[in-house]
């Protein structure tokens, strides 16, 4: 079999080969990031979070047990691209549906194979999150910083947002996501308890909001830079002035900005399944997946909020609630998809405390 080879091409100069896998004619180009997870790449993969970002995973072997079409989280893959070690291209589990290079090419994307992704690993934590862009064998410098200066990742969660609204019937409280980028797996956590959800997309009016009548909203997870979007704002501070609010990752970070906090950039971000967390109201150590490159300062919020989750790793803020009202957000994913479960009664947290937000009401009424 002929074997194309490939570069991820640095914005320094650096560059990286391994062996084309997927689309021949895709060019990936936007930011690099790494995720450590040891399962769950087609998850990572169609997480709209990684939409503008070509990942690295560190596992050393991916496609062992192919991909299954309700195991996406979205109805794409998001990332630009994925490098890998070493890809087995003939899935052992017997229910998959698709080889991994099926997949890349049913989404039109491409993946480096045989990269020496531990060099590749080491080299972001020592520079940061970098630009490149992923071509063939032969590509001259020159283009390759044509393709660099295309990249734009202002204002993406406006690319991955849902462009109408949608319901998922329930029986339960009624949820309006706003969806930056949602996940599957959140719109599953809140079904299966029952919820009556309506999704809503990134541009949704405070006026939007109010009609679809919620017992409780959540900001989903979603891509870019939180600091690019602040036409968003007004909705969330609106949401948080009127209803119990969960914020998970970009949501966060929103109620964050819309609270008067600043959002930073991280230095290589924390992309993985393994982070360990401390929740400062269970008193107990949680381990999270997590997909971030921005975090909250929390400094012009404590009067109002505590720092209720810090990553055990270099205390950043992964969480805030509220002192006195039903908000509470996370810069994890309790969802999961992929990852470890600890997390999940967070969500049985939020739709409790909008139970008892709705029992308190009637009491006054
Ligand atoms: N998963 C997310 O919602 C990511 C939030 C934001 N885009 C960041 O990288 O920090």
């Amino acid at each position: 079999m002929n074997q194309t080879l490939g570069w991820l091409w640095f914005e320094d100069g650096t560059k990286f080969e391994g062996v084309w896998l997927g689309d021949p004619d895709w060019r990936a180009r936007g930011e690099v990031v790494f995720n450590t997870a040891m399962t769950g790449y087609q998850e990572i993969l169609t997480d709209p979070s990684y939409y503008g970002q070509i990942v690295v995973l560190t596992y050393p072997l991916i496609g062992n047990y192919g991909t299954l079409e309700q195991a996406s989280e979205s109805l794409f893959m998001w990332a630009e691209a994925v490098i890998v070690h070493r890809l087995e291209l003939e899935p052992t589990r017997g229910a998959s549906l698709e080889s991994f290079d099926r997949f890349l090419r049913h989404y039109h994307k491409a993946a480096l194979v045989g990269t020496d992704t531990r060099a590749l690993t080491r080299y972001l934590r020592e520079e940061g999150t970098k630009r490149a862009v992923l071509v063939p064998d032969g590509t001259s410098f020159d283009e390759v910083q044509q393709h660099l200066a295309q990249i734009d990742l202002t204002r993406a969660v406006f690319q991955v947002t849902t462009p109408e609204a949608y319901e998922i019937p329930g029986s339960g409280p009624r949820i309006t996501v706003i969806d930056y980028g949602v996940k599957n797996s959140i719109l599953h956590e809140l079904s299966r308890r029952g919820a009556h959800v309506t999704v809503l997309p990134a541009t949704a009016s405070a006026e939007a909001v109010m009609a679809s009548k919620p017992d409780g909203v959540v900001l989903s997870n979603g891509p870019g830079d939180p600091g690019t979007i602040p036409e968003v704002l007004p909705t969330v501070r609106h949401v948080l002035d009127h209803y119990p609010t969960f914020g998970i990752c970009l949501g966060h970070q929103l109620i964050g900005l819309a609270e008067g906090a600043t959002t930073y950039a991280l230095k290589f971000g924390h992309h993985g399944a393994n982070h360990p967390l401390w929740d400062e109201v269970q008193k107990k150590v949680l381990i999270t997946s997590q997909n971030h490159g921005y975090a909250v300062r929390a400094t012009p919020l404590l009067d109002r909020y505590r720092v209720r989750f810090t990553h055990l790793h270099d205390d950043t803020v992964e969480g805030l609630e509220h002192v006195s009202r039903p908000i509470l957000s996370v810069q994890h994913h309790p969802e999961a998809g992929p990852g470890p479960s600890d997390s999940l009664y967070l969500f049985d947290e939020f739709l409790g405390r909008l139970t008892a937000a709705r029992q308190g009401e009637r009491h006054e009424e």
